[in-house]
């Protein structure tokens, strides 16, 4: 299993660290099978497994109850859990408290919020707790009602400049690492070159120190809209649905169950069920 020691050591060897989210059983049992060097329990969970149009009503009680499922199929994977919306901005002791249910209830190795400057001083609580922390900087998806949609992050100068202030405060406060969304790949780049801990990219180009992307999108899961920095290395929907359709048609036309699918009792034993009368 990595730690935040290894994962830093990656980043000192040039080793691209790899993370793919997860959001049950099956799913964890092939990344912790593919080798992926940490998990990610993310709150899009809420988009692509819980049919909402964003993050945003994804609960505490959710997350933990997928991340127990992960844990289950990847035991010996570093999994990460996003800590949902609004999960860590009311008094420190409920946020401290919705962390240490994160960790006790569901196996999790880390938390990951979103945020910068302003919730610095929660991360800090939070690793001084002993709780490590990953950081989520760029475009952040619990904000998009704030922000109006989802876009690409830190394009100007000033906005770039903030960002990578933001990120050395979340370092300064103890993040083991960084997710860097949606911004352009310079700003991943320099983030990188400025930071001591690992910048983990997802739209941000081949210069961070590692790349998340999700599942679903990955291997074409599902109806949803995926986003422009995706690749896609499946396109499993229609290998289900192909599935789906030829079971119906051979339920409605009586090809199944063949006989290879269909118990027998001996002979010898039916007489008895039809009152003992012959057939
Ligand atoms: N399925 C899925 N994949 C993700 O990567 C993902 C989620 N859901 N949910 C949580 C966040 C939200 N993310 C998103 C969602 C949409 C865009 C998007 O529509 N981007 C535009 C580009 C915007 C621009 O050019 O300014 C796109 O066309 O890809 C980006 C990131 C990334 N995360
Ligand atoms: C897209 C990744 C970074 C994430 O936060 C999620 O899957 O929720
Ligand atoms: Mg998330």
């Amino acid at each position: 299993m990595k730690t935040v020691k290894s994962l830093a050591q990656m980043k000192q060897n040039k080793e691209k660290i790899v993370m793919m989210t997860a959001y049950d059983y099956p799913s964890a049992v092939l990344c912790e099978q593919a080798g992926m060097d940490l998990i990610l329990v993310g709150d899009s969970l809420g988009m692509v497994v819980l049919g909402y149009e964003t993050t945003i009503p994804v609960t505490v009680d959710e997350m933990i109850y997928h991340t127990k499922t992960v844990r289950r199929g990847a035991a010996s994977t570093f999994v990460v859990t996003d800590m949902p919306f609004m999960s860590y901005h009311g008094s420190i002791d409920t946020t401290l408290d919705n962390a240490r249910r994160i960790m006790q209830e569901s196996g999790a190795s880390a938390v990951k919020l979103e945020g910068g400057g302003k919730i610095a001083e929660t991360v800090k609580r939070l690793t001084d707790s002993g709780v490590p922390v990953m950081g989520h900087l760029g475009l952040t998806p619990q904000s998009v009602g704030v922000e109006g949609g989802y876009k690409v992050h830190g394009k100007q100068r000033k906005e770039a400049e903030a960002l990578i202030e933001d990120a050395k405060k979340l370092e300064q406060s103890g993040a083991f690492a960084i997710v860097l969304e949606c911004v352009p790949q310079q700003l991943a780049e320099i983030a990188s070159e400025a930071l001591q801990i690992p910048v983990i990219g997802i739209g941000a180009g081949a210069g961070a120190d590692g790349q998340v992307l999700v599942y679903h999108d990955i291997v074409g899961y599902g109806s949803h809209h995926v986003p422009k920095f995706v690749k896609k290395y499946g396109e499993i929907s229609p290998v289900i649905l192909d599935a789906l359709t030829s079971y119906k048609q051979e339920v409605k036309n009586g090809t199944f169950p063949a006989q290879e699918h269909s118990f027998t009792m001996k002979e010898e034993e039916l007489p008895t069920l039809y009152g003992g009368k012959e057939r």
